[in-house]
């Protein structure tokens, strides 16, 4: 089983939590975006009713409305049942990085708030501790970015801003702002950093989501195994 496959496995996998009559928070990226398509082929054979999602960024929502699956926003809803999203790295405590896709903000809004919160990851996710690999997407207002990335280095962080792939510049969030990836050493506390990145003046939101999984399928070679919080 490749990589690819295994991102299929753990998004129809997550299926099983789906129910008629539920409104589904809509992750970003590439695993997710198998998760929006199986989820439009059962709603397409009417096995699903009356779902509804909410997507966390513009590509989820562009996936939904394509694939066929109904679109509401936040302010739509009185609650999101269950939430449905990947993410850059996870520990043992299924504390997560996420904010590849610079979507980590409406991420982290949606998410927080669902009933359910289930990450889908490949094994090449799982990490003994978080920055073991990854750095850490902050989204900052663009004002401010100059400001915490010297800021930054109080935390013995490497931090850049990311510059664009096929855009001039620094890449500009769905919301109008900046993004600093900053590696740390080694992340001891989870939920203290991410208090305390956002502390920052000017910071909007970091990536690293302490405390909120309650799930994780991990596609590995023998299959499909799940983390439970
Ligand atoms: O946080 C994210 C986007 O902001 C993604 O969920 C995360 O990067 C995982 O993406 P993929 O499933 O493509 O590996």
């Amino acid at each position: 089983m490749n990589v690819e496959d295994m991102k299929k496995a753990v998004a129809k996998e997550a299926l099983r939590y789906i129910e008629d009559d539920m409104v589904i928070g809509l992750g970003t990226g590439s695993t997710t975006a198998y998760f929006i398509q199986f989820l439009s082929e059962k709603i397409q054979k009417g096995e699903l009713e009356e779902i509804y999602g909410v997507p966390t960024s513009y590509q989820a929502k562009i996936l939904a409305m394509e694939y066929g699956v109904p679109v509401v926003s936040l302010d739509q809803v009185d609650a999101i049942d269950v939430a449905v999203d990947g993410a850059d790295e996870v520990d043992p405590n299924l504390n997560l990085i996420k904010g590849r896709g610079a979507a980590l903000t409406m991420e982290k809004i949606i998410e927080y708030r669902a009933g359910t919160f289930i990450v889908l990851v490949d094994e090449t996710k799982l990490v003994d501790y978080l920055c073991q690999k990854m750095p850490v997407p902050i989204e900052v207002i663009p004002a401010a970015w100059k400001a915490i990335l010297e800021e930054l280095s109080i935390f013995n962080a490497e931090a850049e801003l990311r510059m664009g792939k096929k855009k001039d510049g620094p890449v500009v969030t769905e919301n109008g702002n900046f993004i600093i990836d900053a590696k740390f050493q080694r992340i001891e506390d989870p939920l203290d950093m991410e208090i305390e990145l956002n502390t920052i003046p000017g910071v909007v939101e970091n990536g690293i989501f302490a405390d909120i999984a309650d799930i994780v399928l991990v596609g590995t070679k023998e299959g499909v195994k799940k983390m439970e919080r």
